[in-house]
């Protein structure tokens, strides 16, 4: 496969988005961005809904590949999710089969798995291969998108890497996040790799840092040339004297998923 030059960001408008136009040029792309909203400075980006099948097809027309960024972050009324994550994934699989594009690099989340235990003591990393255990509709949602990934590998021969992205922001904000922390250098790092590997067909990941308090295990995303450089560890001090070590009879403590597994969600997690 040559390697992609044109990419396709959607959810270009939104945090992960945000970060990623700034660091992925670096590599040599060139970003295609979609939204529904206006992307700041951007005035060429493609305002457009996942639910509008003619305006996702043609924006996905020419592009080498396409990070899908777009949905909706946070747990939400299942109608709404079923629009924008599930309907709004599929009509962007469906073009992008259409349209030729050979790989997609899927925005999965550790919310289609957040009810598994996280390790405690010398318990092992999760792997990849963990069950799905989605701790909300968000979560199945991203559960969906990555047996969508395989269907269209296997049935169409599209590629994807699905990425489950523990937290990806520009610090952690939490002693969960510790964990699972990407920084966004590493986001960039992880999304290269996956955009550019031979032969994934549809791989899954676990997008962290290399963070001394890791949960999962990144062994598929270091295979696909993955190399972490960034490590949680210099904000444990300051984060656990303000919030104090997770405590394992809590259940949002004892859960990768933190916070999303309580009924409901509580925030911030
Ligand atoms: N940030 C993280 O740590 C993290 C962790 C796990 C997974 N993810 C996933 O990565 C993606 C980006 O996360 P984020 O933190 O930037 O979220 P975000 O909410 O900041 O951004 C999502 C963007 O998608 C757009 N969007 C929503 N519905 C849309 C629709 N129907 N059509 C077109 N655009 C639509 C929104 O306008 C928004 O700009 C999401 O899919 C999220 O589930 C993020
Ligand atoms: O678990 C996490 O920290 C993150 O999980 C992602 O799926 C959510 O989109 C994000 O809002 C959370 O902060």
């Amino acid at each position: 496969m040559p390697a992609p030059r044109t990419v396709l960001l959607t959810g270009a408008a939104g945090g992960l988005g945000t970060l990623m136009r700034d660091l992925l040029p670096a590599y040599g792309y060139r970003l295609r961005l979609l939204d529904l909203r206006p992307v700041d400075g951007e005035p060429d980006s493609i305002i457009a809904d996942l639910a509008d099948r003619d305006a996702v097809r043609e924006a996905v027309r020419g592009v080498d590949a396409i990070i899908h960024l777009a949905g909706i972050s946070l747990e939400a009324p299942f109608e709404k999710i079923l629009k924008a994550n599930i309907e709004g994934t599929y009509h962007l699989y469906e073009a992008a089969r259409e349209e030729g594009v050979q790989r997609i690099v899927f925005a999965s989340s550790n919310h289609a798995v957040g009810f598994t235990p996280r390790p405690q003591g010398d318990d092992p990393l999760i792997p990849v291969d963990t069950p799905h255990r989605p701790d909300t509709f968000y979560g199945l949602s991203k559960c969906f998108g990555e047996d969508l990934a395989q269907l269209y590998w296997d049935k169409h021969g599209l590629e994807s890497v699905s990425v489950r992205i523990g937290s990806c922001f520009a610090e952690p904000t939490s002693v969960r996040m510790l964990s699972v922390w990407m920084s966004p250098a590493d986001g960039a790092r992880l999304f290269h790799a996956a955009l550019t590997a031979e032969n994934v067909g549809h791989t899954v990941v676990h997008g962290s840092s290399a963070n001394t308090r890791l949960w999962w295990d990144l062994s598929t995303a270091r295979a696909l040339g993955y190399a972490p450089q960034d490590d949680s560890e210099p904000y444990a001090e300051k984060l656990i004297a303000e919030q104090g070590e997770l405590d394992p009879e809590n259940i949002a403590h004892a859960h990768l998923g933190g916070h999303f597994v309580s009924d409901p969600p509580i925030w911030p997690y």
